[in-house]
């Protein structure tokens, strides 16, 4: 990933609440501006500009706060590796590739990450409408950034495609000392939004892996699905495969 500066700027109104921790130094990403991949999305079957062939593609847009850990979510699933050290705060927006192998088929996601920032807000507005899936974040740490999940769910129904896939995350579940959101509280919400939810680390790894695999089995299946066919179970699924850690002082 490149490296920029970070622009100091104020968010909208009526955007979604930036949590308290916004406002620092910018960490590099690629520049802001129009959609262009250039991909059909979903398509089958294809070649990336590398010559590697994959049976589908999927865009995956990660979202939510600033600081909620989008780009260490990212960076987990990417490299298995976790940012540790000063919090450097994403400018704009920028993707990552991963294929992964989805069912004995290979399913290539690119996967953007966005700035959680109000400045960047119109930025990313851009690119919800090409999103196949989005990976909605809180820091189960951090209240704001849980109480502001109701204004990112109005964003994306305003701006993202009626059949996007949205799963909710609450991120940062290895610091059970510091927790302030219960995972019931987001389990109640995914469920009043009707959205599928699972809490994560990206310091840990837990769960990381999960989250997007079941992203990509749910697109995959319903790209593939045979009208009679039942829907892929995506909460069943992931209740099934996730791991669990204690709580904390909520
Ligand atoms: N303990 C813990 N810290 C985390 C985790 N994920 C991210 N962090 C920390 O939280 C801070 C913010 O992480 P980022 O991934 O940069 O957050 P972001 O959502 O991309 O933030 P913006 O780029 O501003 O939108 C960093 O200091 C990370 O080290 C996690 O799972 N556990």
């Amino acid at each position: 990933m490149s490296r920029k500066k970070a622009v100091k700027g104020k968010g909208s109104a009526k955007s979604p609440k930036a949590s308290p921790r916004s406002g620092r130094t910018g960490k590099g990403l690629a520049a802001a501006g129009a959609p262009s991949s250039g991909l059909v999305y979903p398509s089958r079957p294809s070649i990336s500009n590398s010559g590697e062939f994959y049976d589908f593609a999927f865009k995956v847009m990660l979202v939510g706060d600033s600081g909620v850990g989008k780009t260490c979510l990212l960076v987990r699933f990417k490299d298995g590796a976790f940012l540790a050290g000063s919090f450097i705060s994403t400018v704009g927006i920028d993707f990552r590739n991963k294929v992964m192998s989805i069912d004995a088929m290979k399913v290539k996601l690119q996967i953007w990450d966005t700035a959680g920032q109000e400045r960047f807000r119109s930025v990313t507005h851009a690119y919800y409408r090409d999103a196949n899936a989005l990976l909605l974040l809180y820091d189960v740490t951090n209240k704001a950034s849980f109480d502001n999940i109701r204004a990112w769910l109005t964003e994306i129904h305003e701006y993202a495609q009626q059949d996007v896939v949205v799963m909710l995350l609450g991120n940062k579940v290895d610091s059970t000392h510091d927790r302030m959101v219960k995972r019931e509280e987001g389990e109640k919400l995914a469920k009043e939004f009707g959205v599928p939810f699972m809490e994560t680390s990206a310091k840990s790894g837990l769960n990381v892996e999960l989250a997007f695999t079941a992203v990509a089995k749910e697109l995959k299946h319903r790209t593939m699905k045979e009208p009679d066919e039942p829907k892929f179970q995506l909460q069943q699924y992931v209740d099934k495969e996730m791991r669990t850690v204690g709580c904390c002082r909520t």
